[in-house]
């Protein structure tokens, strides 16, 4: 029911109206009241202390969170941080546009917004409807006319519950809209995140410190906020064409009053809250998912943390993190409420203006009595609808930070992408089988320009072995990182063999059964129990196997029980059953005892490539063993001369294989 706050202001005189004479000469008489009224009235406002009081009250109330913003506004503590998240209004509206006309509409959002904008259009109308039947009612009641006040206050009863049902779908259609936008969302989001090598490249080169927590969480928080504020946005705007022309048709002074000071009190609260607010709401945001990231990482790596006593040094980082944070959160705290104040003071005015121009005109005798509360109602639905800005400020600012957010990812994702899509210098598949890799004047460099090494060539042909050696920093990683496009300094060309399988020294653990585990990244069902279990034992994984029984859909956090050496064999293990035609391993076996390690060499010796039936997989090996030299076929140094710069040697091993 929508509110009639001025009735009390008015039953002293209906009082006075109603008991002061018969119904035929109660016209003459309410005239000379309303004569008396106006005087009344005219004296308590040019005399009475009190509404001199109030004014000043009122003008220090609104000035005082102003003045004080003003002189705060210097003081907003600067982040550590420094962010690069895009600018906010616009990155936010970028979003928003991309989900209504962009890529990731959908032909569901256009229906669950039809179903809002038409539930929101009726009960709007109905509400019109009712603010008359609510004025016909009123005057009824100060006429005493029993007949027409019930006949009017059940059509408004009427109107009211057709209402609900409208506001039901509404509440329904805007929920619908949520769930389509927050799906297109995180959808869009996921697709770039694990599209090929874009995660590495998101983490060496954007500046986006918590993706996990954007993606998650505030994809979500951000479509529910946008629904929420399109919903105001469309209310607002349908009651201001309903109530509009309510008020207009009252009192166009008040209608113009009253888009003066709805004017007023948005471009107040944009340009003194606006800038402030929007800054530190998205600083406080990135602020939180550092904090949060940095305890989530101590409890990821728990037992080195525990083994080296790190606690007292990682609770020093963190509680000097909260308190960056914490001094943004009062900052924001004094921001808010000075919002707030300056909020208050803005609507005490709804009450006010409508009964001071009105008021008049009925004691004048120009409209009915039930003209007043109705152009209060009118007056604030409309104040309201102008003024939806200044209301939803904390919204609108809170909906910024984290479109702002959101489109940063975004933008860092793309960036990520064209990273992974052209790597330097760019690994090509092999065309002709005479070769399993090529590498033809390859020079890599650093981020900061210097050289790794110089005019790096070679070939291997398909069931050649290559073992790569060199002191640790001179580039061994780094030459299988360019190998698998994970590298953007260097020229020359490169060529390799596929299927490739890369294994890497800490290898990738996934979470669920064990036979992701020793089959990733390979879909469940590509190999058989039996060809898995096989060739878990011929890695070495008797004991893992044998201690879960067997059982290939046992569950574990991996990460945590098994042994670094036990996870370098589960790696062997999905090797052994891709056999793919070359394998590049960076101290793949370096956790393994000397016999263990010899023993999965020896199994790569009998494997052989997907692809060529008679051929054995090639196999390029990073170590510091010497030991391994003998299972290689190829032999490349990686050194670093007298003078400093780096050499390299490539040869034929002439040691006897095993
Ligand atoms: N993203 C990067 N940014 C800057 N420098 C890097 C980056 N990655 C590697 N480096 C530097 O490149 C050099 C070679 O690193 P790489 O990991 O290839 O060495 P490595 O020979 O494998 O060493 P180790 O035997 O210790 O594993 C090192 O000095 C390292 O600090």
């Amino acid at each position: 029911m929508l509110p009639i706050p001025c009735l009390t202001r008015f039953d002293g005189a209906m009082a006075l109206a109603g008991s002061s004479a018969p119904a035929d000469s109660l016209k003459t008489s309410s005239r000379n009241l309303r004569r008396w009224n106006i005087q009344a009235v005219s004296q308590s406002l040019v005399s009475c202390p009190t509404w001199g009081l109030v004014a000043a009250a009122a003008l220090l109330a609104m000035g005082l969170p102003v003045l004080v913003g003003c002189m705060k506004r210097r003081k907003v503590p600067s982040s550590p941080r420094r962010s690069s998240e895009p600018g906010g209004l616009s990155a936010a509206l970028r979003i928003a546009s991309s989900l209504t006309f962009g890529r990731a509409r959908s032909q569901r959002s256009f229906v669950f917004m039809f179903l809002l904008l038409m539930s929101l259009a009726l009960a709007n109308a109905a509400a019109v409807a009712q603010s008359f039947a609510q004025r016909d009612y009123m005057t009824a009641l100060s006429q005493r006319n029993g007949d027409l006040f019930f006949s009017k206050l059940g059509l408004a009863m009427v109107l009211l519950a057709a209402t609900m049902p409208l506001r039901s779908l509404a509440e329904f259609a805007a929920g619908g809209l949520t769930i389509v936008w927050r799906n297109a969302l995180t959808d869009g989001l996921l697709r770039e995140y694990f599209h090929p090598k874009v995660v590495y490249w998101l983490r060496r080169k954007a500046d986006v410190p918590d993706p996990d927590m954007r993606i998650a969480v505030e994809a979500g928080h951000f479509a529910d906020m946008l629904v929420l504020m399109l919903r105001d946005v469309f209310e607002n705007v349908l009651k201001l064409s309903g109530f509009m022309g309510v008020v207009y048709s009252i009192s166009p002074v008040l209608c113009l009053v009253m888009a003066a000071y709805a004017g007023v009190g948005a471009l107040a609260t944009v340009k003194f809250f606006g800038a402030p607010l929007v800054r530190l709401d998205r600083t406080i945001k990135s602020e939180e998912a550092a904090f949060r990231k940095s305890i989530a990482r101590c409890l990821d790596r728990a037992e080195p943390l525990c083994l080296c006593r790190g606690e007292p040094s990682e609770s020093t980082e963190a509680h000097g993190r909260y308190s960056s944070l914490r001094q943004q959160q009062w900052a924001r705290a004094f921001w808010r409420t000075s919002l707030g104040t300056f909020r208050e003071c803005f609507s005490w005015a709804a009450y006010l203006l409508p009964v001071a121009i009105v008021a008049p005109l009925w004691l004048q005798d120009q409209v009915p009595f039930g003209t007043v509360p109705q152009a209060v109602m009118a007056f604030q639905v409309s104040l309201g609808a102008l003024t939806v800005v200044v209301r939803k400020f904390r919204s609108v600012s809170a909906l910024i930070a984290e479109g702002s957010r959101l489109e940063g990812l975004s933008q860092a994702l793309s960036k990520a992408l064209h990273c992974a899509e052209h790597p330097l210098p760019l690994p090509q598949p092999q065309k002709s089988r005479a070769e399993t890799i090529g590498m033809d004047g390859v020079s890599l460099t650093l981020p900061d320009g210097s050289l790794l090494y110089d005019q790096l060539s070679f070939n291997l042909k398909p069931g050649e072995r290559l073992v790569v050696f060199g002191p640790s920093g001179a580039g061994k990683t780094t030459l299988v990182r360019a190998l698998a496009g994970l590298w953007d300094g260097g020229v020359g060309s490169i060529l390799h063999a596929s299927p490739v399988v890369f294994l890497p020294q800490d290898p990738y653990m996934p979470e669920g059964t064990l036979r992701r585990v020793l089959t990733f990244p390979s879909a469940p069902n590509t190999f058989l129990d039996e060809d898995i279990l096989a060739a878990a034992r011929c890695s070495c994984l008797d004991d893992v196997i044998s201690r879960y029984g067997e059982d290939l859909e046992a569950c574990a956090d991996w990460e945590a029980v098994l042994s670094r050496g036990e996870r370098q064999r589960c790696a062997f293990c999905r090797l052994l059953l891709v056999q793919p035609n070359l394998a590049i391993l960076d101290e793949a076996t370096s956790a393994l005892d000397e016999p263990t390690e010899e023993a999965l060499y020896q199994q790569l010796l009998n494997l052989r490539g997907s692809s060529t039936s008679c051929e054995a997989m090639s196999v390029v090996s990073i170590t510091h063993r010497p030991s391994l030299q003998r299972f290689h076929t190829h032999v490349l140094r990686l050194q670093v001369d007298e003078s400093g710069q780096p050499t390299w040697t490539f040869q034929e091993n002439k040691t006897d294989l095993p």
